[in-house]
């Protein structure tokens, strides 16, 4: 396999016109390149996109057009590779009320062609702590071990590039580091590349190595984490005084307010002011520093204020 585990040219996705509904074009000419091995988050706001192009890769919708390769395989060339290549963990726990976890896994691995020896159903069972719940009827289940059970289904045929729509939504706290603990093992000892959709940006911004972010059919950013984050200019300065005071006079360009607890805090672009400059000017105000902090941006902001930018210039 070569660098990109998916490759996708120019793909469009249009549902028709339904009714009263015109026709949507839900993608609208999208490039994308997910480098194998990555832990790759698809971040946007409802109704960007992402479902529509993660159910394309999963071969459950058809496109309209554009190029998609999965590990290497053109979906319209070779069709059955590249859908063996993918597994798609998917949102709607849509699972056989009357089959067991076990039945689950041995049917789906029978729907993907996996021949019996080649099954590993008891080690899928236990990597998803369902070990003990193997023979229990999927209806006694809970939601979480439902969950559990989908990473499992999407697990059988061993795909080199696994795909989670929103994995974690509605999901408690420790079931969720559950999944996270499985994926990253699945990424690091297996390296799987993990494509994952998410509204939860601070999991985004702990998962993922690498983001593309989709507004209105359209990546509008993809990028390194980190390299995303950077990219924000802001920066604010939190500056505890020593003693209650005003708030003092600031160089142009810093935005300035005082917190309920008493904190000052200086908003600036750090391409045009040194933090240096704005503490200089604390000082020279005669206020003695208790405490000081800087508040970097984090992927919350990058996620506003690309999408809102989008949405003014629309
Ligand atoms: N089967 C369909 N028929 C018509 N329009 C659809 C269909 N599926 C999705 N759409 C529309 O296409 C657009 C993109 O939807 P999609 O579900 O891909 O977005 P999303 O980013 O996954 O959103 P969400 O986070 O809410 O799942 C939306 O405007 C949606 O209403």
């Amino acid at each position: 396999m070569g660098e990109n585990a998916i490759e996708i040219e120019g793909l469009t996705k249009t549902y028709a016109a339904s009714g009263s509904q015109p026709p949507k074009h839900a993608l609208k000419g999208v490039d994308l390149e997910i480098p194998a091995g990555s832990i790759f988050g698809l971040l946007g706001p409802n109704g960007a996109g992402k479902s529509t192009l993660i159910n394309i890769l999963a071969g459950l919708v058809v496109k309209t057009s554009g190029k998609v390769r999965i590990w290497g395989f053109d979906q319209d060339v070779n069709p059955r590779q590249s859908r063996a290549s993918i597994g798609v963990m998917p949102q709607e726990l849509n699972i056989d009320p009357f089959f067991t976890p076990r039945a689950a896994l041995e049917v789906q691995a029978g729907l993907y062609g996996v021949p019996k020896s080649r099954r590993v159903t008891d080690r899928i069972l236990k990597a998803i702590g369902l070990e003990d719940k193997a023979e229990a009827y999927a209806r006694n289940l809970s939601g979480g071990m439902r969950r559990r059970l989908l990473l499992g289904k999407a697990l059988v045929h061993r795909p080199h590039v696994l795909v989670l729509d929103e994995p974690t939504a509605g999901v408690d706290i420790e079931l969720r580091q559950m999944l996270w603990a499985n994926i990253r093992r699945l990424n690091q000892e297996q390296g799987t590349t993990i494509i994952l959709t998410t509204h939860y940006l601070e999991e985004a911004e702990e998962m993922c190595d690498e983001i593309a972010i989709i507004n209105h059919g359209e990546v509008i950013a993809r990028d390194s984490t980190s390299a995303l984050i950077g990219r924000m200019d802001a920066k604010t300065l939190v500056i505890h005084p020593e003693e209650e005071v005003a708030l003092p006079q600031m160089p142009a360009g810093v935005e300035s307010c005082q917190r309920a607890d008493g904190a000052f805090c200086f908003t600036y672009r750090r391409s045009e002011i040194a933090t240096g400059a704005v503490v200089e000017a604390v000082r020279k105000a005669g206020i003695v520093i208790r405490d000081i902090r800087t508040e970097e941006p984090d992927l919350q902001d990058v996620f506003v204020e690309l999408t809102s930018e989008k949405k003014g210039a629309a």
